[in-house]
């Protein structure tokens, strides 16, 4: 019993000491939006901490009680959470500049060590995003692999074909093909690697990028995180795996005296680029690219069979475009298709793939909305409130395309992809896929759940807004 007290002891002092040895550190003297009440130590943290609801679920709960801007402190990181869509545009448009960093994540530093999603804003940052906007994700180059696109989505279309009045677990097959969509672009092939063993990967990184890293809130305590083993060791299979293919590629390149088009063949054209860095920058598009626009898709295909009168005017729409001939829609008919369009927008406005968009930090002291955000302040920006906002949408839980009339679009993209600097590289292409893809399926097909079961529409917990249970859909012959 001495020895249980006497290790109490010793332990809550071990946490004080480093309570004020990290205080001491982040102290303020700045006044802050509203806050709830904070743990001592942890801060906010507990609050977040729910296997069965995402963060932006309990930051827009939050926010109901709080109002749109409202400060927490996560262990010793200040953040403040925007549930406004007016707020978020004097932060990432008056203020972008200043809200142009991110905060430094212990999953980021152990897998993507010099890449551009997490790059702190500064020249490296600069560089990389260069490269990504003028060589890498220009409308030519996304345009020049359209052809092959349509390749996959007819392989696609040809699998579905032969399990007509079958169950297709679509989640998981969208996700393959958006992940064969992402690779011909980065790669030059579809079949760079094993799908499986490359989405296993995928799937753990997202769920440590997902989880909580004790060493991001209370720095001093980093060694504790017992995640860090594993961490390394996925970042080893990633890198290999990636390392692999580079080597090969290479040596290809050398064979032939000429590379291709791809982002790898321009990456390794490059001068100065070490192999970590097309690593990394690999590994960005890929993962940044393969979640968000399946998810998308997802839950644009969730909500049609939700709405079977929308479903059937997308349906007439795409039959009145299309010539009769046609047996696929290819992306060039994509800007005829408005109705699809407003489809997408209303579904991204519900769902954002990336409900809390990719963390900002300040890197100044900058006054919004009348108060005074400190330097190093993390910015969360909650798309799924935002998308839910009353005062912007009339009953924003109603799922109606029609609304989304052209003066809305800036605000659905604002919305989904961010805006300013840090603004998402690959909307064009995310955007492409999503629109060829389900154009392709509501041409095609048309569809039903197993045994005529109700829609599943459980959210998962994660970086991505992704669903909780896979979307299993029978595909039944329409054209
Ligand atoms: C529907 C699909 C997509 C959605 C919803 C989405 C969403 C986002 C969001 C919200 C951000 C953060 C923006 C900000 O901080 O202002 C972002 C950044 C980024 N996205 Fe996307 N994205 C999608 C598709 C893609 C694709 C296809 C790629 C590449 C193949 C990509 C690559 C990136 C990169 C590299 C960044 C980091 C940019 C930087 O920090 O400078 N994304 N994306």
């Amino acid at each position: 019993m001495e020895h249980i007290t006497v290790f109490f002891a010793f332990l809550a002092s071990f946490f004080l000491v480093i309570f004020y040895y990290d205080r001491s550190k982040s102290r303020s003297s700045h006044v802050m939006p509203p806050s709830p009440r904070a743990f001592p130590i942890l801060g906010h943290i507990p609050l977040l901490a729910s296997t069965s609801r995402g963060p932006h679920l309990i930051l827009f709960d939050l926010a109901k009680k709080l109002g749109p801007i409202f400060y927490l402190r996560l262990g010793y990181t200040p953040t403040i959470v925007i549930s406004s869509a007016k707020i978020a545009q004097e932060i990432l448009k008056s203020h972008d500049r200043t809200f142009s960093s991110r905060p430094s994540l212990t999953f980021a530093e152990a897998i993507l060590p010099d890449d551009l999603v997490f790059a702190r804003y500064g020249a490296r940052w600069r560089e990389l995003r260069k490269i990504c906007t003028l060589e890498l994700f220009t409308a030519r180059r996304v345009g020049s692999f359209a052809a092959v696109r349509q390749v996959e989505m007819e392989k696609f279309l040809a699998m579905l074909s032969q399990n007509l009045g079958r169950t297709v677990n679509m989640t998981q097959e969208l996700t393959v093909l958006t992940l064969e969509i992402m690779q011909t672009l980065v790669f030059g092939t579809s079949r760079t690697f094993d799908a499986k063993d490359f989405l296993h990967l995928i799937r753990q990184g997202n769920e440590l990028g997902g989880s909580l890293h004790i060493g991001d809130y209370i720095p001093s305590l980093k060694w504790m995180d017992p995640s860090l083993p594993k961490l390394r060791t996925l970042a080893d299979n990633f890198h290999a795996l990636l390392q692999a293919h580079i080597d090969e590629h290479r040596s290809s390149i050398a064979k032939q005296g000429h590379g291709g088009e791809s982002f790898l063949d321009v990456l390794l054209s490059l001068d100065n680029m070490s192999d970590l860095t097309i690593r990394c920058l690999m590994l960005d598009a890929v993962s940044a690219g393969l979640h968000t626009t399946a998810t998308a898709i997802d839950w644009a295909l969730t909500e049609l069979l939700l709405h079977p009168q929308i479903l059937a005017k997308a349906q007439k729409e795409l039959d009145d475009v299309i010539p009769a001939s046609s047996a696929i829609v290819s992306e060039a008919d994509i800007p005829k298709l408005k109705y699809l369009g407003a489809i997408v927008k209303e579904t991204l406005r519900q769902h954002p793939p990336a409900p809390l968009m990719v963390p900002r930090e300040s890197t100044a002291d900058c006054k919004v909305t009348g108060y005074t955000i400190p330097a190093k302040t993390q910015v969360l920006i909650n798309l799924y409130a935002i998308g839910r906002d009353p005062s912007i949408w009339e009953n924003p839980l109603e799922f109606i395309p029609e609304r989304m009339s052209s003066e809305f679009n800036a605000a659905v993209e604002l919305m989904t992809f961010g805006f300013g600097r840090r603004s998402c590289p690959g909307m064009n292409l995310g955007m492409t896929a999503v629109h060829f893809v389900l154009a392709n399926l509501l041409y095609r097909f048309n569809w039903t759940t197993p045994d005529g079961k109700e829609v599943d529409v459980g959210e998962g917990v994660g970086f991505t807004l992704m669903r909780a249970r896979p979307l299993a859909l029978v595909p039944l012959l329409r054209k």
